[in-house]
């Protein structure tokens, strides 16, 4: 078996809203081991993106356990979760999370820099995705798509132990999606990553190990047969 490198037991999270409160997340439990893909599936609203931020320690659970590389999230303090978002855990935001003023090309070695790395393999990387002509453009000169696949780049770039996405696909069309598809596989299996995948799309959810379902504040093997 391979080693547990994200472990969550019985996280709770709510938000407050004035008067109201909203409890998102109720005793979720999860593992992600090295070198497997689970996707997220669930209604819109059921806390997947939340879930995200607690694994990356950008937000902090009400309650639960969470252990990030062998350490308690609350042992980590805000130093060690930059330095493992710098380092170990790539998160692929829904609006790409580009830095505005710097072209595609120095958004990917700005990125790999931060994590220590002097050689990125960028133009390579945007040759897979096949946007290298946008190489020396601004972020706000891309379309949607071409963000998202930027922003892919950028994560691939910094060479992740832990990939935390939300709907890596949303802005592609389908014939871009799924060449984009095999570079999530393909480091999963070349360098050992975890990846967590929120996504809407089937055939990508079906390419990973497990699916799991989050409804009502915890997650739960994905039956498809009732979802279709
Ligand atoms: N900062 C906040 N303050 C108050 N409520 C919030 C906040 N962020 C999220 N929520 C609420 O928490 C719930 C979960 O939100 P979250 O964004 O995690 O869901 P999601 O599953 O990612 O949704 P979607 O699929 O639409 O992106 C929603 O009801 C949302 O309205």
């Amino acid at each position: 078996m391979n080693e547990v490198l994200i472990q969550a037991r019985n996280l709770c999270m709510s938000y407050r809203t004035g008067r109201e409160r909203i409890e998102v997340l109720r005793g979720l439990s999860l593992e992600l081991r090295r070198g497997e893909a689970v996707a997220i599936v669930g209604p819109s609203g059921s806390g997947k993106s939340t879930l995200l931020n607690l694994l990356n320690g950008l937000q902090r659970p009400d309650s639960g356990q969470l252990r990030v590389f062998g350490r308690e999230q609350a042992d980590l303090g805000e130093d060690g979760w930059a330095e493992l978002r710098r380092t170990r855990i790539a998160t692929l935001f829904q609006d790409g999370n580009l830095i505005p003023t710097l072209t595609v090309a120095r958004n990917i070695a700005f990125r790999a820099g931060l994590a220590g790395l002097g050689q990125h393999g960028g133009q390579a990387l945007l040759e897979r995705l096949d946007i290298a002509a946008t190489a020396q453009r601004y972020p706000d000169q891309l379309s949607g798509g071409q963000r998202q696949r930027a922003a892919l780049a950028c994560a691939f770039a910094m060479q992740p132990q832990v990939i935390l996405a939300d709907e890596p696909t949303g802005s592609l069309d389908q014939a871009t999606a799924q060449r984009v598809a095999p570079l999530f596989f393909d480091a999963i299996r070349e360098r050992a990553v975890a990846a967590l995948i929120v996504t809407h799309n089937a055939e990508l959810a079906r390419r990973c190990d497990r699916v799991l379902e989050l409804r009502q504040g915890a997650l739960s093997p994905w039956d498809s047969a009732l979802s279709s």
